[in-house]
């Protein structure tokens, strides 16, 4: 048995002149929760449809389960909850699970289902009758139908609300629990941020971060230190302040008094800290404040457009 749930191998795939996915090389684990976060247009959807063979790659190979898509699919490993696709709107919410279950190859009780996925009082709706959350909440209930080893699931809890976000959010944890692996694209960072042991962030096609949610902060820089210098404190350049322990960012600006206003980003605002007063220097107005997943990804999203635009 594989310990590889799936592989991308130097995939590539484009759509004329767009390059959607650009080389991406990447290794899914049993057991792990991986949420896949980029901007709009970064090549998550793709990824996500080369992944369910949805779309052949031009190049490299992609396999789920040490096989091709096609066959992990076939034999009810893998369960998806994608954006586009259609339900079918005549039939009623429980016929429409009904059938989940009975064609997955080892398809669970309609019933439990339902409840897993919170849509037992839906149960005699009409497809086309549900709003865009409830909707949602059947799309779930069809990736849950059967027991699969791996999850799929496209900016799954776009359209609903808090509370059944919440509820979401505690079955998929429970499927986790269970040891599947999850799979999510999203543009909900506190989602990423709470939900995902491993965190991937796509950007033009290409992985330019991948690690926990930890690790991508402090890559990004997570913290901010932000003080001022004034002239009769101490003449330090920009080389001195760059040079601090921890410093992966400096915005300096300075006032027409001559008073420096100064903000770092830094991985270790300790030692960066620390740092400032062995250089002799005495900073006033001192702040040191946390940066979230969100301004971590806002970070390296944008150094990435910046290494593109040299
Ligand atoms: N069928 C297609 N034909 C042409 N271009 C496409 C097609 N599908 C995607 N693209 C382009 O490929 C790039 C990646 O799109 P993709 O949908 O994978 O991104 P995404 O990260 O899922 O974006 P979003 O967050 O907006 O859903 C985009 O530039 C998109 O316009």
């Amino acid at each position: 048995m594989s310990t590889e749930v799936a592989a991308f191998r130097q995939v590539s795939k484009s759509y004329g002149a767009v390059k959607a996915v650009n080389g991406l090389d990447l290794v899914l684990r049993p057991g792990e929760t991986v949420a896949l976060l980029g901007p709009n247009g970064a090549g998550k959807s793709s990824s996500l449809d080369l992944l369910l063979g949805l779309r052949e790659p031009d190049q490299g190979t992609v396999s789920l389960f040490g096989g091709s898509p096609r066959a992990a699919i076939e034999t009810g490993l893998v369960g998806a909850m994608l954006q586009s696709g259609g339900l079918l709107g005549e039939v009623k919410v429980r016929e429409l699970v009904k059938f989940a279950c009975d064609v997955h190859p080892r398809g669970h009780n309609p019933a439990k289902v339902m409840e897993h996925a919170g849509i037992t009082e839906l149960a005699e709706r009409k497809v086309d009758k549900l709003s865009g959350g409830q909707e949602q909440r059947v799309r779930f209930a069809l990736a849950i139908a059967g027991a699969n080893d791996l999850i799929v699931l496209d900016e799954p809890t776009t359209g609903m609300d808090v509370s059944v976000r919440q509820q979401f959010w505690a079955a998929m944890r429970a499927e986790a629990d269970a040891g599947r692996t999850v799979l999510f694209a999203t543009h909900y960072l506190e989602e990423a941020d709470s939900i995902a042991d491993r965190v991937l962030v796509l950007h033009r096609g290409r992985l330019i971060a991948d690690g926990t949610s930890a690790e991508i902060k402090a890559k990004a820089g997570a913290r901010r230190i932000s003080f001022e210098l004034h002239p009769a404190d101490g003449a330090a350049g920009e080389s001195v302040l760059r040079a601090l322990p921890g410093t992966v960012g400096l915005d300096l600006t300075t006032r027409p008094d001559g008073v420096r206003s100064v903000r770092i980003r830094s991985t270790d605002a300790d030692a960066g800290v620390a740092g400032l007063y062995r250089a002799g220097l005495y900073p006033r107005a001192l702040e040191v404040t946390s940066l979230g997943l969100e301004q971590a990804f806002l970070t390296i999203t944008g150094e990435a457009d910046e290494e593109t635009a040299r």
